[in-house]
């Protein structure tokens, strides 16, 4: 028979380590941390908003959802998932990537396991670099020992000094383990205006060809965007030190946008402010913008970008 000391005792260290637990979830379910109650994939979510809120990029959309569905199927990915986003101005690359961290994170692109870079923003300084360099790597260290799951996102990747460009090299690759921190359950997503002239070069074709614009396919594209941003001296060490060493696990080409596309802008942006979708006003807020090539005017110089601004002076 124990000591009723020892009874007691025993008893109220069952009690508090199940006050603490109970404690632990309860500040897990108020404070964001790296656990499933946070992040969690929804599949569905993904494909329910690429297909509704994503317009005119079938190739896009279908890329990243098999892309993302199949590393965060994986248990045990060999290398971090690392998507390069290309294409013309405003035509959904920054908002493809929130789409995706929405359908990650529960806090979406207001995670603290979201991170994004804007080269000229964060990097202005040529003559920093070397500093930059260091900071960049311990921040992605520090950032993926806190979560595995984080998410880094680039953006203006083809204006990325190339030094910078080879610091982030070593945590894309296969490796297992980096200084004691495996970096293969982490997503790297850049966005980069390159290869978008020859993207807009192929759609203008099959525009100028009364094909339909959904007929054109990633390998349409593929060839004639590498060599063009492998010869742009800006992008071009982007090129050879990470598409060509196979770094990257998906090229994702987005397509110029038409007036349509333009005009379901609108109406979204009417319907995501509460007002009533108003197709007379989004054909006006549409013609409004400028159509590029001049003669023809197909498809939109700025994408959907100003979109959000130009439904305020005409709402
Ligand atoms: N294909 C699209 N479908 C739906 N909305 C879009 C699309 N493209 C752009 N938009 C709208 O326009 C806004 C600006 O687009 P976004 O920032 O994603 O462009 P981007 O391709 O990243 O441009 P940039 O290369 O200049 O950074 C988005 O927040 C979104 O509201």
């Amino acid at each position: 028979i124990e000591p009723i000391s020892t009874t007691i005792a025993v008893g109220m260290a069952a009690t508090l380590t199940a006050f603490l637990a109970s404690y632990q979830n309860i500040l897990y379910y108020f404070h964001e941390c790296c656990r499933p109650e946070w992040i969690s994939f929804n599949r569905t979510g993904l494909e329910a908003d690429l297909q509704r809120k994503l317009f005119g990029q079938h190739i896009a959309s279908r890329i990243i959802l098999k892309a993302v569905n199949g590393f965060m199927s994986n248990d045990n990915p060999k290398k971090p998932l690392v998507l390069s986003l290309h294409g013309w101005t405003g035509t959904g690359k920054n908002f493809v990537s929130k789409l995706i961290a929405e359908n990650l994170y529960k806090e979406g692109m207001d995670s603290s396991f979201v991170h994004v870079f804007t080269s000229t923003l964060h990097f202005p300084h040529p003559s920093q670099y070397d500093t930059y360099k260091t900071q960049l790597q311990q921040w992605i260290k520090g950032n993926v020992t806190n979560c595995e799951r984080s998410m880094f996102i680039f953006d203006e990747m083809d204006k990325m000094h190339p030094g910078l460009i080879d610091s982030i090299k070593p945590y894309l690759d296969y490796y297992e383990k980096l200084d004691g921190v495996s970096y293969r359950k982490a997503i790297f997503i850049f966005l980069s205006n390159a290869g978008g002239d020859s993207i807009i070069k192929t759609a203008l074709e099959f525009w100028k060809a009364g094909r339909n614009r959904e007929e054109i396919e990633l390998r349409d594209l593929e060839t004639l965007v590498s060599l063009s941003v492998f010869n742009n001296n800006e992008s071009g060490f982007y090129h050879t030190s990470l598409i060509d060493r196979h770094l990257v696990d998906f090229f994702v080409p987005f397509l110029p946008l038409e007036y349509r596309h333009v005009v379901q802008c609108v109406l979204a942006e009417m319907e995501a402010r509460g007002l009533k979708p108003d197709q007379e006003v989004a054909d006006i807020v549409a013609k409004d913008l400028v159509y590029f090539p001049k003669s023809e005017r197909v498809f939109s110089v700025k994408g959907c970008k100003t979109i959000e601004s130009k439904l305020d002076y005409y709402t």
